[in-house]
């Protein structure tokens, strides 16, 4: 017998993608293109501490709230494995928690970090150790709406802290070289970047997500 057709999941309107970050907005709109139908809200979400994952959920329950209907949001982090190992042979009190701070080097601490101490105290951070990998990590989450359970994303891209080059009109985009690449992120192309960056890993998980589930979108004049 075949198999009964899966009933389509009627979202209420396009999804609403909730950043207070131009930059990531038109990294996403590049991405995206007419994959998913969406629209944007600039909107400076709070952010709980926790791993990427977590804050990155909360984030899209508070939007689904203040948007009542589906949601996309995101939240990125930029790790140093250095810092991991730590702490191993005879860091001061002082170091010690700097370091388990460190740890948690995620979301609004690398924003923070990057505001604070700019592009050279981020390798200053790395000075004392030879290994300047690290990883840029994006955590997309997309809620159907107020109360349903936010599904996440994440893309990973490794690479290496380096002395920054080329433009600073994007976050830490100068100080981050993905592995295989001579270039950072700044100096790349913004197509080269889209084609292999932590966003772009996470949303293909999230365009994958949407082939499969086959929502379907209703207008605000209520057509499907
Ligand atoms: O060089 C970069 N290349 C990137 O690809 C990138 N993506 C995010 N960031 C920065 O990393 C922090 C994340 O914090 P974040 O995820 O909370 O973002 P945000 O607060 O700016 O926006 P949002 O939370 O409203 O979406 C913020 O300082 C962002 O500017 C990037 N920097
Ligand atoms: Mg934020």
């Amino acid at each position: 017998m075949a198999a009964a057709a899966k009933a389509a999941v009627v979202l209420p309107r396009p999804v609403t993608f909730v950043t207070g970050n131009a930059k990531k907005l038109e990294e996403v709109k590049a991405i995206i293109g007419n994959s998913i139908p969406f629209k944007s809200l600039k909107l400076d979400l709070p952010e709980l501490q926790g791993e990427p994952e977590d804050i990155s959920k909360e984030k899209a329950r508070l939007a689904a709230l203040q948007v009542n209907g589906p949601v996309l949001v995101e939240d990125t982090c930029l790790c140093f494995n250095a810092l991991k190992g730590l702490p191993a042979n005879g860091h001061t009190l002082f170091e010690f928690m700097l370091i388990s701070f460190l740890l948690d080097f995620s979301g609004p601490y690398i924003k923070w970090f990057l505001e604070k101490l700019g592009h050279e105290g981020l390798n200053n951070l790395l000075m004392a150790y030879e290994d300047k990998s690290a990883y840029a990590l994006c955590a997309f989450s997309f809620s159907r709406g107020p109360g349903a359970e936010p599904l996440t994303f994440l893309g990973k891209t490794p690479g290496k802290i380096v002395p920054a080059r080329g433009p600073t009109d994007f976050g830490w985009d100068p100080v981050f070289q993905p592995d295989g690449y001579d270039q950072t992120y700044a100096e790349m192309e913004k197509e080269e970047k889209n084609k292999i960056s932590h966003r772009y890993k996470s949303l293909e998980l999230v365009k994958s997500h949407f082939k499969e589930a086959g929502y379907v979108f209703q207008t605000d004049d209520g057509t499907i």
